[in-house]
């Protein structure tokens, strides 16, 4: 089992669900990765995800957009974030899941980012733009490290194909709640119970449902559907405004979920 799996199932058997914050990396200048990361930790989330600005983030809301701008003006690179995590790592204890499009590591090099990515200690990579059907290359250069790449199946994507990304996603698999880009939403579909049942029974390590949740509530409600949660927009916004009352509110409720058994 992977570094990234066993965090997910040790939160599950303290009775807990997983939840992940995304970060915007850089969001504030390189010198506040190392304070938030350690903050976040010290908050109690099972992993953290690891946003690396981009100049076409075609996946991302308002949000996180203006998030990935801010960084980028502040001279924010993946090169750099991989060095800051590396100076760091020692004081890391979350496993860390970075989360970048495909441009950037094609740039850096493919092997060059796997060898910085050891170095900085990172458990799990997301590439949203890179397919399932593509994705052999990624997992070629970090597997070898025990780097997961964690695959995304959308709601629209069929039965047959949700079972081939299950079955290759590593760490746990990325269930995309809405269709469309990330950012906090109001409303959900009224089919995602069933489109989890399918997953969780297709899919043999954890399903944390990620886009839109972005409320306590939502966290609870998300978060009893599958194995846990991710939040993104809602912890970019709560940190860029220094409003740790809501990171707080939204990482207790994870902690707060009645699983199906138990009800
Ligand atoms: O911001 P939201 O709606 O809470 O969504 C999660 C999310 O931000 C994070 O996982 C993410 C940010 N950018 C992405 C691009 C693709 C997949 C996932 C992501």
């Amino acid at each position: 089992m992977t570094t990234l799996q066993q965090a997910i199932e040790q939160a599950q058997s303290a009775g807990h669900k997983a939840f992940i914050p995304y970060i915007m990396a850089g969001d504030g200048g390189l010198e506040t990765i190392q304070p938030t990361i350690l903050n976040l930790q010290q908050l109690g989330v099972t992993a953290i995800e690891v946003g690396i600005p981009f100049t076409d983030p075609v996946a991302d809301g308002p949000t996180i957009e203006q998030a990935g701008e801010r960084a980028l003006a502040a001279g924010v690179t993946l090169r750099k974030v991989l060095q800051t995590l590396a100076s760091f790592r020692e004081d890391i204890k979350v496993p860390l899941v970075v989360m970048t499009y495909f441009n950037p590591v094609l740039a850096y090099g493919l092997d060059n980012f796997a060898q910085a990515c050891v170095a900085a200690g990172v458990k799990g990579l997301i590439v949203p733009d890179v397919p399932l059907e593509e994705s052999e290359i990624l997992r070629e250069a970090l597997n070898p490290y025990a780097i997961d790449i964690v695959q995304l199946v959308s709601l629209t994507s069929p039965p047959e194909r949700i079972t081939r990304i299950a079955a290759a996603s590593q760490g746990f698999v990325y269930a995309v709640t809405v269709n469309g880009i990330t950012g906090a939403r109001a409303n959900f579909a009224d089919n995602l119970e069933h489109h989890f049942a399918r997953l969780r029974q297709a899919s043999p390590i954890p399903v944390l449902a990620g886009f839109g949740i972005s409320t306590p509530e939502q966290v609870k409600k998300m978060g009893a559907l599958g194995d846990g949660v991710i939040v993104g927009s809602a912890i970019v916004t709560a940190l860029h405004k220094g409003d740790m009352t809501t990171v707080e509110a939204l990482i207790a409720a994870s902690k707060d979920i009645r699983t199906k058994s138990t009800q």
